[in-house]
């Protein structure tokens, strides 16, 4: 049999990176399981945003935040696994073994469910043969603004996303045109006049209905649009086409009959601010987790994750102490500030 770990996180977006640092903190035995092929869960969406709002942190893009993320959770060295998707939580006296969708067991005293809302993937263009597009000009998020500079976009979409890389790219861009196929976009008012006053060109009650490829039927040449009131068509030749439909979300994750979770929706699991759910023995942080007052966004994942990693903690140990601590209180981290002290005084040589 496997090693049982003191805690299995699954997921490997921002709460449950933090998870697997904290984890580590509190002298836990971690593993951390992500489905996908890279850690960092939704942030890897907008990895050439500014992120303003974290804490006493400096803007940074969303790429050079999972990377220190990632650099952060590996701190007490957890066992991390990735492409690895976890279908089923069983539980067996004291244990739980976690199965993966490839059949793999995995055996822990305790699950902290960092789910986020589901595996996530976005939405794809509903033209047929578009997915040939996807290695050039056709793209469902933006990696690289340096790719869209002095070329015609075209964006397909009336959420916030959409707006936010209409805003984003048109001072580099050549043009910006925003098709959206309702009446009235459903971005926030205050960026739709952002977009508007950049020199974006927005055409509601519009959908792309044919791509068509250039000579050597590599790329995206030319798209064509119709007007879904006068039904009226146009062509127009453009660089790069940008989709922004929002995102499917696979909640593929189930439990045996003997554990039973109330949630709020489809996704949303009910808890406690302390990352308690109504199973013993599991924990919850980060989006996936609801209560009252909880807070959607990288900052709520932060303290979900501290609370939830303190009370598996006190479950485990409960005589353990209870709340957060400083990080000067803790042994490992005297060793660790002695070897980064040791390094700057060689360096210093
Ligand atoms: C476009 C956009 C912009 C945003 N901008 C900001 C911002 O500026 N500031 C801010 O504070 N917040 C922002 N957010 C919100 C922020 O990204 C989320 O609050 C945060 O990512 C939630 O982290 P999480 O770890 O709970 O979930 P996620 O980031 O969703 O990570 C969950 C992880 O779990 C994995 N997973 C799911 N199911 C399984 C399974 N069965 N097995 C294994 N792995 C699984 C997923 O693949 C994913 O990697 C933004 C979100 C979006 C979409």
């Amino acid at each position: 049999m496997q090693h049982v770990y003191d805690v299995t996180i699954i997921g490997g977006g921002p709460a449950g990176l933090y998870s697997a640092f904290y984890s580590g903190l509190r002298g836990l035995k971690t593993k951390l399981i992500e489905s996908q092929s890279q850690l960092g869960g939704k942030v890897l969406l907008y990895p050439e945003k500014l992120i303003w709002d974290i804490g006493g942190h400096p803007p940074v893009l969303g790429e050079q935040f999972v990377k220190q993320l990632i650099e952060q959770a590996k701190t007490f060295d957890p066992t991390i696994l990735t492409d690895t998707k976890v279908d089923l939580i069983e539980r067996q006296n004291d244990v739980f073994i976690i199965h993966t969708a490839a059949g793999e067991k995995h055996y822990s005293k305790t699950v902290l469910l960092a789910v986020g809302g589901g595996i996530i993937n976005p939405q794809k263009l509903t033209l047929e043969g578009a997915e040939k597009y996807e290695m050039s000009n056709l793209h469902y998020t933006v990696q690289s603004y340096k790719r869209f500079v002095d070329k015609d976009i075209m964006i397909s979409g009336g959420g916030n996303a959409a707006i936010d890389w209409a805003v984003e790219l048109s001072p580099i861009a050549k043009s910006v045109t925003l098709v959206y196929r309702k009446e009235n976009l459903s971005a926030h008012e205050a960026t739709v006049q952002e977009a508007l006053d950049a020199g974006v060109n927005i055409e509601c009650n519009t959908t792309i209905t044919k791509l068509s490829a250039n000579a050597d039927k590599t790329a995206i040449q030319l798209v064509t649009c119709e007007n879904t009131k006068t039904q009226q068509s146009y062509t127009r030749q453009i660089d790069e086409v940008i989709v922004s439909h929002g995102y499917n979300r696979e909640a593929s994750l189930a439990f045996d009959e003997a554990i039973a979770i109330p949630k709020k929706d489809d996704y949303y699991f009910e808890g406690k601010a302390t990352g308690e759910t109504a199973q013993p023995g599991i924990f919850a942080a980060g989006d996936i987790l609801s209560f009252e007052g909880k807070i959607h966004l990288l900052l709520g994942t932060f303290q979900d994750a501290a609370n939830a990693v303190n009370s598996i903690k006190t479950y485990l140990e409960p005589t353990a102490y209870r709340h957060g601590m400083v990080s000067s209180h803790n042994e490992l981290f005297k060793e660790k500030n002695r070897s980064i002290i040791e390094k700057q005084l060689v360096q210093a040589d």
